[in-house]
């Protein structure tokens, strides 16, 4: 094939497909009979529903078992609205939509608590006593539900028409559908993925947690709301048993089989299995149960859904292809910020911290003072208290006595995303990467510097949202080209060596420029030349700005990289200088009991850590 020809096939794909699709469903209603153009609009109700399922459920990780409650609320606030209090359609849709919005915040609020099944068995309770409420309110027309709601009036076009409806609806599902891509492919739908993949690692990279969670219910909400007026403008009658349990595993049905991390996922299983439904309208007790199987086989085949088959045979299919190297680190220029910290200021300081894990101290009386410019090493033996020395730095654990100093100000209380944004970042023992995140996408998380506030730029100013995408993309192409990781841009680090992987999280944490970088064994499964990479990086991130604590059990390194030494043992500090002082100290050789406490070489990679310890969001 002619070269010049493939980068333009390449180009001009996703356009055409594009318009073909819309040339599609503009012709579909010509092919049908109006039974089956009425499935078809029902379909599109189920397919927008499915959107915020899949934002709420499968990017954002928040089980949401109450979505179809969310509808249910859209549905009637239009019915009651306009056949009650004789609100115009329109007016009533919008209040609907709001008030979709509004319980989805509330069916959020158990998130800021609880997760996994815990959350999902809330929200399933809140959806029962939904379906209850509007059994028993006469308000909802008890049990019989309300009828009477008026057809959408449109510009004198006639909405009663089945053939017509579908077009209104092509339109809200098409700016649905591309709204919902938009968020989840830039910052916020961004930071949503990184807190479903870690949440952990997220809040310590400046995302608010709680923030981005009721986000997802809120956006649930809206989307919900919107199904809920186009089906009550659809059917014009809305009862309880729309908006059952049963319809709502239909729902979680069709988002897990089609792929409820890729929003073109949940929309096709929506559209599909509410087309099937339908036509096993006959053998409903038997499609309930083979539903169940499907979604089964479909969670242990295929996790990702049907979505996520083509990636996963991709890989199965293409010719093993070399993996690029990773690229040598770029120094980074000297700058003004590296002669700040060239005064040697204090920046951190602990003054008698205590952890106690119920009947543990793992930290006592730990106090230590840390000036700016330096690379300060933290060394003890296995469970001295370093990596909670970190914890409680980081913010991640709260000292149980002692306060903690960053920059002047006393943060022994503020959440990790609060000294992210003050210049703290860190790296894990236990690497804390992002499993469905691109190498390119870690980057573009630890770069992403926005409040909560900024959110509302989706709805305001979606241009000046992209603008920012770009630039920020582009940040990220420079720190990946500085951090010799350009070639791994697209890759998912989990499917990268361990040296790369360990690079990645130190990009990560070096985008948002801190002033203090904590490392936690970051050499640790790294080969003797990764080592003395890492030792040239950390020293250029140092000349830069950064100061470093770094915790390592290469002693070699500590040596070759930290001007001072911290010794801890049982969680207090025994020790403290210059490396080669540090060694010879006999209350540091008796603490490592007979481990080589004199400088160790280590040329072998030595084993990854495995243990894991689970600090709270
Ligand atoms: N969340 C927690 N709950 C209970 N105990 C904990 C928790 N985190 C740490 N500990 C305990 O605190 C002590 C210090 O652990 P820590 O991980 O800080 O040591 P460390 O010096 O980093 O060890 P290593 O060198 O093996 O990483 C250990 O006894 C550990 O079991």
């Amino acid at each position: 094939m002619n070269p010049t020809l493939n980068p333009l096939l390449r180009r001009y794909r996703a356009p055409a497909g594009y318009l073909l699709l819309a040339v599609l469903a503009y012709l579909l209603p010509y092919q049908l009979g109006s039974y089956d153009m009425h499935v078809l609009d029902t379909a599109f109700v189920f397919g927008i529903l499915a959107i915020g399922l899949g934002i709420v459920m499968g990017i954002a990780g928040q089980i949401n078992l109450a979505q179809i409650t969310l509808m249910g609320v859209g549905a009637y606030t239009t019915a009651v609205l306009t056949t009650q209090e004789n609100y115009g359609f329109w007016v009533a849709a919008i209040l609907a939509v709001l008030a979709s919005g509004l319980v989805g915040l509330i069916i959020g609020v158990p998130a800021l608590r609880v997760q996994s099944h815990y959350l999902g068995i809330v929200t399933l309770g809140l959806s029962l006593a939904f379906t209850d409420w509007v059994t028993t309110s006469t308000l909802a027309g008890s049990g019989s539900g309300i009828s009477g709601i008026p057809v959408p009036p449109l510009g004198g076009i006639d909405l009663s028409d089945d053939y017509l409806y579908y077009y209104l609806e092509l339109v809200v599902f098409v700016l649905s559908l591309a709204f919902g891509l938009f968020v989840v492919r830039t910052r916020l739908g961004r930071r949503m993925r990184a807190m479903r993949d870690d949440p952990l690692a997220a809040g310590s990279g400046g995302a608010r947690i709680p923030v981005l969670r009721m986000t997802a219910f809120l956006l649930a909400g809206l989307y919900g709301g919107v199904a809920g007026v186009l089906y009550a403008g659809l059917i014009r009658f809305v009862a309880p048993e729309t908006f059952s349990t049963a319809d709502m595993f239909l729902l979680l049905a069709m988002v897990v089989i089609g792929g409820r991390q890729s929003l073109w996922g949940c929309v096709i299983g929506a559209l599909a299995l509410s087309v099937v439904q339908d036509e096993l309208t006959d053998l409903s007790t038997y499609a309930q149960l083979g539903y169940g199987i499907v979604v089964v086989i479909t969670a242990v085949v295929a996790p990702t859904g049907l979505a996520g088959l083509p990636g996963r045979i991709r890989p199965l299919i293409r010719r093993q292809r070399e993996q690029p190297a990773l690229a040598p680190f770029q120094p980074y220029p000297a700058t003004a910020a590296a002669r700040e910290t060239a005064t040697g200021r204090e920046l951190l300081r602990l003054d008698a911290v205590t952890m106690r894990f119920k009947g543990l101290t793992a930290l006592r009386e730990v106090s230590l003072s840390v000036g700016a410019g330096e690379i300060r090493g933290i060394v003890g033996p296995n469970g001295s208290g370093k990596t909670t020395l970190f914890n409680v730095i980081s913010g991640l654990y709260q000292a149980s006595q002692g306060t903690v100093s960053f920059a002047d100000r006393h943060v022994h209380n503020l959440r990790p995303y609060r000294l992210s944004d003050l210049g703290l970042s860190r790296t894990f023992q236990n690497l804390r990467l992002f499993r469905e995140l691109t190498v390119r996408e870690h980057v573009m998380v630890g770069l992403d510097r926005t409040r909560p506030g900024w959110a509302w730029r989706y709805a305001i100013w979606p241009v000046g949202v992209w603008r920012a995408e770009r630039r920020l993309g582009a940040q990220a192409d420079e720190l990946l080209d500085r951090y010799g990781l350009a070639g791994f841009a697209k890759a998912t680090p989990y499917a990268l060596p361990y040296g790369i992987q360990r690079r990645v999280e130190l990009a990560r944490a070096m985008a948002g420029e801190p002033r203090l970088l904590l490392l936690d064994e970051p050499a640790a499964g790294l080969n003797a030349t990764e080592k003395a990479q890492l030792v040239e990086i950390v020293r250029s991130i140092r000349d830069h700005g950064t100061t470093v604590i770094i915790i390592e059990h290469d002693m070699g390194l500590v040596m070759s990289l930290c001007g001072k030494v911290t010794v801890l043992a049982a969680g207090q500090v025994i020790a403290e200088g210059a490396p080669a002082d540090v060694a010879a100290n006999p209350s540091v050789i008796e603490a490592y009991l007979g481990r080589a406490a004199a400088p160790r070489q280590t040329d072998a990679a030595e084993p990854a850590p495995s243990k894991t310890k689970e600090p709270t969001v």
